[in-house]
């Protein structure tokens, strides 16, 4: 069974370039933040965003969210200043892109452990290459601060040569090794972003493929989007209430000697109640945070 530790439907990017977003961002319902010091910052504000990211979190104001700093890729000028500065910033963990192999992940560690990054704090990967998604495996079990994966479906779909389709079918092989890679280590798995501001319906229906696939919620790149990730990727009323029946049907029949039950004519076994466990912890840390946010 994956570990939920915390909700992670709505994960918000922002360019740590721009003060307004990372503001604004305190008032967002987005379950975690990505501050971005990669692609959406160019060159000439590299150093000037990486300053304001580690302001931002150090003044905090962001409740429950989870914070993510991505940091420049290892091959560039960037990379070992803002893992240091992202390492003591106090955030939860430091997204790296571009990741190939394992010892990438290490490297980063390394860095992170000798600038005095707490034990806690996670590395996450994006996993955005051929060459990462063909080695999710090692890539998943690099560290033991491996946190997750976020897909980065649009440098692959470059890299693939492939089409943005409805579908996704050109992605569903990457994005199938890295869910299997994720959850055979205990991960946490984002979906890649949906670059079609104005196609609200259809960055519905790509959500939905992502909770249909198996991940945790869905990366985004814009606030309009987040109600919609926290609907889709929140458990139903209908779920939670199958949830809870089956659990206490279970227990009852286990406590009679029972391993199965049938419920409302269906058969009910352990793997479904672990199941059931799962989506009713998740939705009471949705309460939680939402309540912590006051959304
Ligand atoms: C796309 C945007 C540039 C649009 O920005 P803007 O024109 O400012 O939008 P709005 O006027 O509609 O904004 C309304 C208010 O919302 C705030 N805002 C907008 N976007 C964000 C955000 N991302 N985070 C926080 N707040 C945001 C505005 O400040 C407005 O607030 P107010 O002042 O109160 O009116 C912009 O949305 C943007 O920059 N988005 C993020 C782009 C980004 O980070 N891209 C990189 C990540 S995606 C990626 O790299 C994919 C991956 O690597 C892969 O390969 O697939
Ligand atoms: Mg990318």
């Amino acid at each position: 069974m994956a570990t939920v530790t915390r909700p992670r439907r709505s994960v918000l990017y922002m360019p740590g370039s721009n003060q307004r977003a990372l503001e604004k961002a305190r008032t967002l319902a987005a379950d975690g933040l990505i501050l971005d010091l990669e692609d959406a910052v160019s060159p000439d504000a590299k150093e000037v965003a990486r300053t304001q990211v580690v302001e931002a979190v150090k003044a905090g104001g962001y409740g429950g969210r989870e914070l993510l700093v991505r940091v420049n890729g290892l091959n560039t000028p960037w990379f070992h200043a803002d893992v240091v500065a992202a390492a003591t910033s106090g955030a939860h963990a430091i997204l790296i892109p571009k990741v190939e192999s394992a010892d990438a992940v290490r490297q980063v560690d390394a860095i992170m452990t000798a600038a005095g990054a707490p034990d806690n704090m996670a590395i996450w990967c994006m996993m955005e290459t051929p060459r990462g998604i063909l080695r999710a495996e090692e890539i998943a079990g690099a560290s033991p601060r491996m946190g997750g994966f976020v897909m980065g479906t649009s440098d692959l779909a470059k890299d693939l040569h492939c089409a943005h389709t409805a579908l996704r079918l050109p992605m569903v092989t990457s994005l199938g090794l890295c869910l299997l890679a994720a959850r055979a280590y205990g991960l946490a798995v984002l979906d890649g972003v949906y670059l079609d501001l104005a196609d609200d319906s259809g960055f519905e229906a790509s959500c939905v493929q992502g909770l249909e696939l198996g991940f945790d919620g869905k990366t985004l790149i814009h606030p309009k989007t987040v109600d919609a990730a926290n609907r889709v990727f929140a458990p139903s009323e209908r779920e939670i209430e199958w949830s809870q029946k089956i659990i206490a049907a279970h227990a009852e029949a286990a406590a009679e000697g029972k391993g199965v039950v049938v419920v409302d004519g269906k058969l009910v076994e352990n793997l479904h109640v672990e199941n059931a466990k799962r989506i009713v912890k998740l939705a009471e840390q949705i309460a939680e945070l939402s309540a912590d946010l006051g959304k």
